[in-house]
């Protein structure tokens, strides 16, 4: 294995910073702005995805997403709920909404002592949320890994994007010192990127959203950059396919499958809402899984999951779903690079 050409390592300058050294959260203005205009969605191709942090207690998770939502203004919906995610916060930047969600057992202060917390059970909770997710970001104290970090890593579906954050880079006085451990770090699990920072500088964070960008699908923003708390239509519709396409499918799907919202159109005076859904695989077999024999278990998600959101939006609804088997990693020239294999 190699190192990747470039570990992302923040620059050294300071702007950002307030006198005292603590991070500026001032959000700009054009940001705000933006949002406050009604609706808030930008024009043009937009990028909109789920991104899930986690790591063992007292790492910085909770600092860190403060930290990345806190400079965006947008939306730290505490409340926002969807089907199966709890939102815990969104940044809406420039054409990108980024969506932070929940995973139970890593984003409590308390969790349970022992073994009980990595029972099975939660073992599928968190395997379940973290294969809706696009991206996890898997935080550690840089330069250590430790019996509790591994426990976390174990949990992470296979085939995800992981990106090793490296974060309190503070408390390193050298950053040479770091390599060892970020090549030792490679070899345990191939990490698509990786982010040394302080998760409470906001260069840094910024820096962050910017690797993060290209991993999250072009499709519409599940919320408007103005919303605060509300699901979005968007949102769950994804959800509602998703849900039908496991209860469907049984346990023979991996978790790694997705749902994808293509187009979302309100036509003939908002009476009807006209959805194109892609259900994103790993392989073709699963691919076959999804559709049945002669197409009916497709068919049967498609008509399952049209009807309730009929009945939950009111509306008409005109719903085609596809099925696209998502390119294996050799073909991923992004991720290639990544390892520097260029
Ligand atoms: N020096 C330094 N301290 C940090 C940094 N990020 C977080 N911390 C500190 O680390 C401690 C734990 O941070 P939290 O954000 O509460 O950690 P957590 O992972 O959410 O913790 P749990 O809720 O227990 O899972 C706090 O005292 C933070 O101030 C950093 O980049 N540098």
């Amino acid at each position: 294995m190699t190192l990747p050409n470039e570990p992302n390592l923040p620059d050294s300058e300071s702007e950002n910073e307030t006198a005292d050294g603590a991070p500026s959260l001032q959000p700009d203005l054009e940001a705000m702005l933006a949002a406050a205009r009604p609706g808030g969605q930008p024009e043009g191709p937009t990028r909109c995805g789920l991104i899930a942090i986690v790591g063992r207690p007292n790492v910085g998770k909770s600092t860190l997403m403060n930290s990345l939502i806190g400079q965006k203004v947008s939306i730290t919906s505490r409340k926002a709920q969807t089907t199966r995610h709890r939102i815990t916060g969104i940044a809406s930047d420039g054409d990108t909404q980024f969506v932070f969600v929940d995973t139970p057992g890593f984003q409590t202060r308390h969790t349970v002592k022992g073994t009980a917390a990595l029972n099975r059970n939660l073992n599928k909770t968190v395997q379940s949320v973290l294969g809706d997710v696009d991206v996890v970001l898997f935080l550690v104290d840089a330069g250590r890994f430790g019996l509790d970090d591994a426990k976390v890593l174990s949990m992470i579906p296979k085939g995800k994007p992981v990106f090793l954050i490296a974060n309190k880079l503070d408390l390193i006085h050298r950053r040479a010192d770091l390599l060892p451990w970020l090549k030792q770090m490679q070899e345990r699990h191939p990490f698509t990127e990786f982010v040394p920072l302080q998760a409470t500088r906001q260069a840094d964070t910024e820096r962050l959203l910017g690797i993060i960008r290209p991993y999250l699908p072009e499709q519409p923003w599940f919320y408007d950059a103005d919303a605060l708390t509300d699901r979005s239509d968007k949102f769950l519709a994804a959800e509602l396919i998703r849900e039908k396409l496991f209860r469907l499918t049984g346990d023979e799907l991996p978790y790694t499958s997705t749902v994808q919202i293509d187009k979302y159109e309100e036509v003939e005076g908002g009476r009807l809402n006209r959805i194109a859904a892609t259900i994103i695989v790993e392989r073709d077999a699963h691919k076959g899984m999804v559709i049945g024999e002669s197409g009916e278990r497709l068919k049967r998600i498609s008509t399952e999951a049209r009807t309730e959101m009929e009945r939950l939006t009111g509306k008409k609804v005109f719903l085609e779903v596809w099925v696209k088997v998502r390119s294996g990693w050799a073909d991923d020239e992004h991720r290639l690079k990544s390892y520097g294999y260029e």
